[in-house]
């Protein structure tokens, strides 16, 4: 939440001519209705499920650079499925940071009640280990622009063949 999936997302796939997919937009899509309307409809496990099926079909595309959502990682079926299907970049930003970035946002359910900072503090607890048992690559967004970003992971895709190489001189 707030690490830049779909900012840095979005500017790779675009630099690498690939398909830009968030997950939560696709299953917005199919369910018809908004992430904290099915949350609050069908709860967070009624969510995890759709999200588990999302998951498993948009890991079977081609040529796409996909944004989970930030939970994504806590159902051991959708780590392997990301880990043994794509190339997964952990973009890692502090929970502070996050509290930051995501001040004013509105849009995400889980940060909705209580004292954000703490929650978000909470969920990266848990979460850090997650991300790095599913990870291929692990980025720091602490400093960097999301545009620069963007080009530490197509560099670093590069580099490990994931990616043609964008011809940069060197
Ligand atoms: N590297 C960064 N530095 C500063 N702000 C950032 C960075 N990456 C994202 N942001 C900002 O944080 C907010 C959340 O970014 P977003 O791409 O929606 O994250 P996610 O998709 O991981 O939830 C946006 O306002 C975005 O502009
Ligand atoms: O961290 C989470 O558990 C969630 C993150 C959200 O996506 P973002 O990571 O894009 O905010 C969305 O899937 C849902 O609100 C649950």
């Amino acid at each position: 939440m707030g690490a830049g999936k779909t900012t840095v997302g979005r500017t790779l796939a675009q630099r690498a001519g690939l398909r830009f997919i968030d997950s939560d937009h696709e299953i917005e899509r199919e369910q018809g209705c908004t992430i904290a309307a099915l949350f609050s409809r069908l709860g967070e496990a009624g969510f995890r499920d759709i999200e588990a099926g999302a998951i498993d079909a948009l890991t079977q595309r081609e040529g796409v650079v996909l944004a989970t959502g930030g939970g994504a990682v806590l159902r051991p079926e959708n780590r392997k499925a990301l880990h043994e299907r794509g190339t997964v970049v952990y973009l890692r930003a502090s929970p502070d940071d996050l509290a930051h970035r995501l001040r004013h946002d509105r849009s995400r359910p889980l940060l909705q009640q209580g004292d954000m900072r703490a929650k978000l503090h909470e969920l990266y607890r848990v979460r850090d280990p997650l991300y790095r048992e599913t990870a291929h690559f692990v980025i720091e967004t602490g400093r960097p622009s999301p545009a620069l970003l963007a080009n530490m992971v197509q560099m670093q895709l590069e580099l490990a063949g994931v990616l043609p190489s964008s011809g940069a001189p060197g």
